[in-house]
């Protein structure tokens, strides 16, 4: 079945409107998702510096993940399109709206008057079958017309996978885990260290693909899943 699928055109779409049924909204996670790990290690939030007060450890549940329980009280589910409206009202700062998947969201959050968005399926750790960010990058980026930048996160963990995220129509590529491991293996040296990597590969690959400059990385400078599709039909 998958061999006849991929050889027809019904492919990509097959495969999104199989995504659909599992794609997550994407207004900032009204609950959080069913993090496995956490309930069986009974997660802590560390209290952190410049968050005291704000990220509480003080949850008065003694089973499972108190992240979990901690979220419980304090995220409103009833979150919703008309409450950036509400945020615009109260803050001059650009608004940004992260986890977008689809076509039609990113055209929702456009009309809405977001200032960006962060095509993003939150590291892979809310929902599981959301699909890779960057097998739905260019869905985005067609749809939202330059209207507003398109930044992607999740899985950037080399200078090509910025390359490749720039070619495919993103602004700007935004990193969390690697930081974080960079953070935990060495301290601050460690976060340079990850950005340098990140900074060098990219360079490299700019100049093994031909781009002197940024401007320079184009959409034909990568071959996707559907490009290869179409060639073979
Ligand atoms: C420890 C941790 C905590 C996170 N917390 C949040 C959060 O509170 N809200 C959110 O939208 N995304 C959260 N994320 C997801 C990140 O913002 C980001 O989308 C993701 O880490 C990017 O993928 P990457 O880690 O593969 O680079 C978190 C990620 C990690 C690793």
């Amino acid at each position: 079945m998958y061999y006849d699928l991929k050889s027809t055109q019904f492919y990509p779409t097959y495969l999104r409107a199989l995504w659909r049924t599992l794609l997550p909204d994407a207004m900032l996670a009204p609950r959080l998702g069913r993090r496995e790990a956490d309930i069986k290690n009974r997660m802590v939030a560390p209290q952190l510096k410049n968050f005291e007060g704000i990220l509480s450890t003080d949850v008065k549940h003694d089973e499972g993940s108190k992240v979990e329980a901690f979220v419980k009280e304090t995220f409103d589910a009833s979150l919703c399109w008309e409450d950036i409206e509400w945020l615009k009202s109260i803050t001059n700062l650009p608004i940004l709206i992260k986890g977008v998947l689809t076509h039609e969201v990113a055209r929702k959050a456009v009309e809405v008057g977001v200032a960006g968005i962060v095509v993003s399926n939150h590291g892979g750790r809310q929902l599981d079958y959301t699909p890779t960010t960057i097998s739905v990058l260019e869905e985005v980026v067609d749809a939202v017309g330059r209207k507003v930048p398109v930044l992607l996160d999740g899985g950037v963990r080399r200078g090509t996978d910025v390359f490749k995220a720039l070619a495919l129509g993103a602004q700007a590529v935004l990193v969390g885990r690697p930081v974080i491991y960079g953070l935990a293996a060495n301290g601050e040296r460690g976060v340079r260290r990850i950005t340098e990597m990140l900074k060098d590969k990219f360079e490299l690959t700019m100049a093994l693909c031909g781009c002197p400059v940024v401007m320079d990385i184009t959409r034909s400078h990568v071959r996707t899943e559907c490009d290869k599709l179409h060639s073979m039909l």
